[in-house]
């Protein structure tokens, strides 16, 4: 293990992702007795957050990208466009031998510009988050037992930093796996992206009932409270992936609208028969 390659990190963006990391990484270091120096920017912030954020797993708040130079990891933690923005602003701040990663829901393109610029970039997703957003509602255990995307060559993959920072990964509860940027945009477009869409869909299409629902209906709606900042820049991101699996979930939806139509209930019988089989493999998954 090579965990002291990373002493010193930096996050840009503090908002639910970056500070669950901040604190999630300080409660494992500090069970561990070791030292870990977590400084974090964010351009939203009012002089009151400056404060408060050092309540949140920050040692230091900083005001530019002078202090980049000085920092073994930077984590961009803001939605994708944000962070390909910043991460053409902080390449003359950054060492060579610093490593960049970001938290983004896409890969391909914020991995495009990384190489680009020749940055020192490993590609990450956390598959965790919440409908809800802000370093307030932040969480140290929210990447516990939760996948988490690597995208990197495989030079990259075997540097002593890129390991360790995995092993950062593995010490705060999460389970990495290596998949390339493009397998992972398309995957996510349907595990992911699609699922959000459909809950803010749902919720909006059943608007004037909304009083009479239960929590069937309120099961399917969480991911609709989800922040548009943050989904613009997926969309954004992942265009035609997304829109091809809205064109063939549609197909499915008209497969059962057909089905139900027909009184065709062998084909929806076997639909549920897989849907309770997937469930509960999806059960076993997440509850881990
Ligand atoms: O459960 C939530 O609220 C999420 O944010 C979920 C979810 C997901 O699809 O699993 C959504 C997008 C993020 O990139 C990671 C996690």
């Amino acid at each position: 293990m090579t965990k002291e390659q990373i002493k010193s990190i930096s996050i840009i963006g503090l908002g639910l992702i970056g500070t669950s990391l901040a604190r999630a990484w300080q409660a494992a270091f500090e069970a561990e007795g070791r030292k870990l120096f977590i400084s974090g920017y964010d351009n939203n912030f009012a002089n009151k957050d400056k404060k408060e954020i050092l309540n949140y797993g920050l040692n230091r708040f900083e005001s530019d990208f002078q202090y980049l130079c000085a920092v073994d990891l930077v984590v961009l933690a803001a939605p994708v466009q944000e962070n390909i923005k910043t991460l053409r602003k902080i390449k003359r701040f950054l060492k060579p031998k610093t490593l960049v990663v970001d938290a983004s829901s896409t890969k391909q393109a914020i991995m495009d510009v990384a190489k680009e610029l020749d940055v020192r970039f490993v590609g990450m997703h956390p598959i965790a988050g919440s409908e809800l957003r802000g370093y307030q509602n932040s969480n140290p255990d929210l990447f516990r037992g939760k996948p988490v995307a690597i995208c990197a060559d495989e030079k990259l993959l075997k540097q002593a930093k890129v390991k360790d920072f995995q092993a950062l990964m593995e010490l705060i509860g999460a389970e990495p796996f290596v998949v390339d940027a493009a397998s992972h945009d398309k995957i996510f477009a349907k595990i992911s992206h699609l699922p959000q869409l459909l809950s803010t869909a749902i919720v909006n299409y059943c608007a004037e009932d909304l009083d009479k629902a239960g929590t069937g209906l309120q099961d399917m709606a969480r991911l609709s409270g989800s922040a548009w900042l943050v989904w613009q820049d997926i969309f954004a991101t992942n265009q035609t992936e997304i829109a091809d699996v809205l064109a063939a979930f549609s197909q499915k939806l008209q497969s059962l609208s057909n089905d139900i139509r027909a009184g065709n209930y062998e084909a929806i019988e076997q639909e549920f028969q897989s849907g309770n089989e997937n469930y509960q493999k999806l059960q076993k998954r997440t509850q881990q």
